[in-house]
């Protein structure tokens, strides 16, 4: 796979000692070419919360999103430099990215599904990775399905085009795609922007059900959002992170006169 990334040369830093880390973040920077994207961010995710990552629109929300699996890799000219710490592995020191997607899965903006069944778009990942047994497969697919909240509004129509289904089911779909991988880490890049007020509120449901398995990252742009379903929030502003703390402070004693500007809708 191509890798445009500069792997960073210090490997100093040890992950602080939060047991309920699952990813720490060590004065992470991003350049996309000689433009700086983030600044030194240092931050732990704690495992089976919901972490919000909340900021105006180029603050670098998807960009340190994509740097948790390594998605940036895909771009030219993308230059590292800090630790990110996944269970104490430093995963810019991998090279097994395809191990690190298949631990922190992702879901997009907008539903993704390929044009094929219901059934084969979850069993895509489990069949690229070698399952071909069917009982098993089977057993994915629904587990999966049910996982992500949409089993009972598909089971009669596994075979059926996945993209027949309405937006808010795709995503659930995509959703229980990522859950097939059995990934230990879910990222979320405005999963519910395209999506009706509904459906909104299935998504939202479904992830505080998904953290008691999954520890999630989710970037959006709806502070109600941020504030309905997340744990933890970090404010993101031109590529730092200004203030990051329990939910409950950030919304109610921001202690960053530029965070309570931003959730109060002064700027941004
Ligand atoms: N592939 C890329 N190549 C060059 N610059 C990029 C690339 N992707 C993002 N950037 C730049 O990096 C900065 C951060 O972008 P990013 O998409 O991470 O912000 P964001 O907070 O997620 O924005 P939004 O809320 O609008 O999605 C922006 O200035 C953006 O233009």
């Amino acid at each position: 796979m191509k890798t445009a990334v500069q792997l960073p040369k210090n490997n100093s830093f040890q992950p602080q000692n939060n047991k309920n880390a699952k990813i720490s973040v060590h004065n992470f920077n991003l350049f996309y070419g000689e433009k700086q994207a983030l600044f030194d961010i240092s931050l732990d995710i704690n495992e089976k919360e919901i972490t919000a990552l909340i900021g105006p629109s180029g603050c670098g929300k998807s960009t340190f999103l994509r740097s948790i699996n390594r998605m940036n890799d895909l771009i030219d000219n993308v230059k590292v430099s800090g630790e990110i710490f996944i269970d104490n592995e430093n995963i810019y020191r991998s090279n097994d990215v395809i191990k690190l997607r298949t631990k922190v899965g992702m879901v997009f903006q907008k539903p993704n599904l390929f044009p094929m069944s219901i059934y084969d778009n979850v069993a895509y990942g489990p069949r690229m990775h070698g399952i071909k047994n069917k009982k098993v497969l089977n057993h994915i697919v629904e587990e999966s399905l049910r996982g992500a909240a949409i089993w009972d509004e598909v089971k009669d129509r596994l075979k059926s085009s996945a993209l027949g289904l309405s937006g808010g089911q795709q995503q659930r779909v995509c959703i229980a795609r990522a859950i097939a991988m059995k990934p230990e880490v879910i990222l979320m890049d405005e999963p519910t922007s395209a999506l009706d007020p509904i459906s909104t509120l299935k998504v939202e449901e479904l992830l505080s059900q998904m953290k008691e398995n999954y520890t999630i990252v989710i970037v959006t742009h709806n502070m109600q959002q941020a504030a309905r379903v997340s744990d933890r929030t970090a404010f993101f502003l031109n590529g730092e992170v200004i203030e990051y703390d329990t939910t409950d402070t950030i919304f109610s004693v921001p202690k960053d006169k530029r965070t309570e500007e931003y959730i109060t809708g002064r700027f941004g």
